[in-house]
């Protein structure tokens, strides 16, 4: 568990984490987005303790909080940061690397040979990692936060440089770790990705963290439908709205209008998707709210 409260941090004049406080519980996977420079990276370094918060403070389980420097070493039994491809030695091994990390974890050194089996690593492990490809030194990276096995478990852009295989074996490894109860916090642009798995997103603006649903009501739910139109006039959108009450009519930036409607008023689509073709409209498609199209409804 992790309990932000009320956690504020400026540099200088700028508020970049305003007053967050938020629960997260294990067997969660959490997804932060935003666009960059926002402060995801800065509210990870504060669940670390890498950075001080102005305010407020994070709680783990116990009641554990950055009070002491033995509560430090504590926590960081219980929480990891994805490393860093520059974290990496070129001069070691792969296998070395996860070696030192279960050693530093004090975990189950099978750990090791699974995850290389997990995430395919087996071809390449035992060379030195000065030899690896930007996607192989990521995939290292993210098995050495496996090895660690902490039961918090921050990842900064997971996914960069992986190809769509890899993007899906580590997908699929996520899944398997919320399913054994870790909490798994992940900021990342890949929106369509990140929305198969995480149980909750959150979008960062003005130093604050906004859960979707708060954006779309029954985003992660799915009670709602929606149809997708393109380049429809402001009349025709006060026509829809007037012919159909219960519809929420929404413009993003590129355009592209949302007509959602409750799943329960279903019916009415095919009614709409008639008068849509009545009026010349043959451009829009059926489905539901996208990250892509929250990501572009609130940042546009
Ligand atoms: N040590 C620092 N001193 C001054 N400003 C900082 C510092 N660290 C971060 N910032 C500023 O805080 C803001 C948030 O930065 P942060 O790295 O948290 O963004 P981010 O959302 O993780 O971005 P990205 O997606 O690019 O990684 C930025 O405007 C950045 O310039």
């Amino acid at each position: 568990m992790i309990e932000l409260q009320n956690i504020q941090l400026s540099f200088g004049e700028k508020k970049v984490l305003n007053d967050i406080s938020e629960t997260f519980q294990q067997g969660e996977i959490i997804g932060l987005v935003a666009p960059n420079g926002t402060g995801k990276s800065t509210l990870m370094n504060v669940m670390m303790n890498y950075a001080a918060p102005n305010s407020g403070k994070v709680l783990f389980k116990n009641g554990l909080t950055y009070s002491s420097k033995a509560n430090e070493v504590k926590i960081h039994q219980l929480i990891s940061m994805m490393p860093d491809q520059s974290d990496l030695y070129n001069h070691l091994s792969g296998r070395d690397h996860l070696k030192i990390y279960c050693t530093m974890w004090k975990s189950d050194p099978k750990l090791i040979d699974t995850t290389i089996e997990a995430l395919n690593m087996g071809h390449y492990v035992n060379k030195k990692a000065g030899t690896y490809s930007l996607g192989m030194r990521q995939r290292l990276c993210f098995a050495m936060q496996i090895v660690a096995n902490t039961e918090i478990m921050l990842m900064d852009e997971v996914m960069n440089g992986l190809d769509p295989i890899n993007v899906e074996i580590i997908s699929g490894v996520l899944m398997e770790k919320k399913a054994e109860g870790k909490m798994i916090i992940i900021a990342s642009h890949l929106l369509d990705n990140l929305e198969k798995y995480a149980d909750r997103i959150f979008l960062f603006k003005d130093g604050k963290l906004i859960g979707v649903d708060d954006i779309v009501e029954g985003f992660s739910g799915s009670t709602m439908t929606t149809v997708r139109v393109r380049n429809m006039s402001d009349d025709m959108k006060a026509t829809f709205q007037t012919s159909y009450p219960k519809l929420k009519v929404q413009t993003l930036v590129n355009d592209m209008t949302l007509l959602t409607l409750d799943k329960k008023d279903a019916e009415t689509l095919g009614e709409m998707a008639i008068h849509l073709a009545e009026l010349g409209i043959n451009d829009f498609t059926f489905g539901k709210v996208t990250l892509n199209d929250l990501y572009a409804m609130y940042y546009g």
